[in-house]
């Protein structure tokens, strides 16, 4: 489905990114994890068309998508909800701007997800979790072979975190729509995710691929199993390798 062959990209002096490939599968969910600074959402930006890269390609089913924007689904850290409009108008926005809008698909999802009540509501009467939820149907309804996700839960509680979580996990595995996932929590990788990438500092490049070998459905009492600890521990160990001097410019 997608694949990222040996990209790379600079902002003048800066290798932010460096021989990165990898491939993401119909259907499959996978996440990234790596330092802070070493060019996640750079790399998000890229296959989002927004910048362009120096060197490799991104494909999508094939087809060369380099600064092609609108072909993935994106959703970011906070949700973005224009105050200004309702909830069903926030959801419709992307489609409405390739003029291809359906509100009825729109209600539906909103519906779908326990929002029925907040539909013509506007995001200030709802909660972040809720808000967030909003942002995820945005990038859902917008019918994108892949979303990307980028930190979409970092800000928030950890108990809204956590529901957060379980509920991606239960529309993910309704409707398998490949997911590329960001985030600096090993543990939120390794609940959700089939197949997590670690990043290397900067210039990025895939340290690691670990395979998580947990059943689906997954259930919570995987984070307390020996196996999820110890691939917990192993991650851990990646990344530490890698905090080195990533602060340096
Ligand atoms: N448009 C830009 N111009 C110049 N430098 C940039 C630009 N965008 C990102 N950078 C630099 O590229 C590096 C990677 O940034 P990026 O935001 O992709 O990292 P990240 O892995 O997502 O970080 P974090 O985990 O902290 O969110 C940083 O040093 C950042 O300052």
């Amino acid at each position: 489905m997608l694949s990222i062959q040996n990209i790379a990209k600079s902002f003048d002096a800066l290798k932010v990114l460096d021989q990165l490939s990898f491939d993401v599968k119909d259907g499959e969910f996978v996440a990234i994890v790596g330092p802070s600074g070493s060019g996640k959402s750079t790399l998000f930006q890229l296959i989002g068309g927004v910048s362009p890269i120096d060197q490799g390609a991104i494909l999508l089913n094939g087809e060369d998508i380099q600064q092609k924007k609108g072909t993935i689904g994106y959703m970011p850290q906070q949700p973005c909800l224009l105050p200004w409009r309702t909830i069903v108008e926030n959801v419709t926005l992307v489609e409405e701007l390739q003029h291809k809008s359906n509100v009825e698909r729109a209600k539906e999802w909103l519906e779908k997800v326990g929002l029925a009540s907040f539909i013509h509501a506007y995001p200030n009467e709802l909660s972040g979790g809720m808000q967030q939820r909003v942002s995820f149907i945005r990038a859902m309804v917008s019918d994108k072979p892949i979303l990307c996700l980028d930190e979409p839960f970092s800000a928030m509680d950890e108990f809204t975190r956590l529901e957060m979580q379980a509920w991606l996990l239960s529309i993910w595995e309704e409707y398998r729509k490949s997911i590329l996932f960001v985030t600096h929590s090993i543990e939120e990788a390794l609940f959700l995710a089939d197949r997590i990438l670690v990043l290397t500092k900067r210039p990025a490049t895939v340290k690691k691929e670990i395979i998580v070998p947990f059943e689906r459905p997954r259930k919570e009492e995987i984070r307390h199993s020996a196996a999820f600890t110890a691939l917990k521990q192993q991650l851990f160990m990646y990344l530490q390798e890698e905090k080195g001097d990533m602060y340096v410019d």
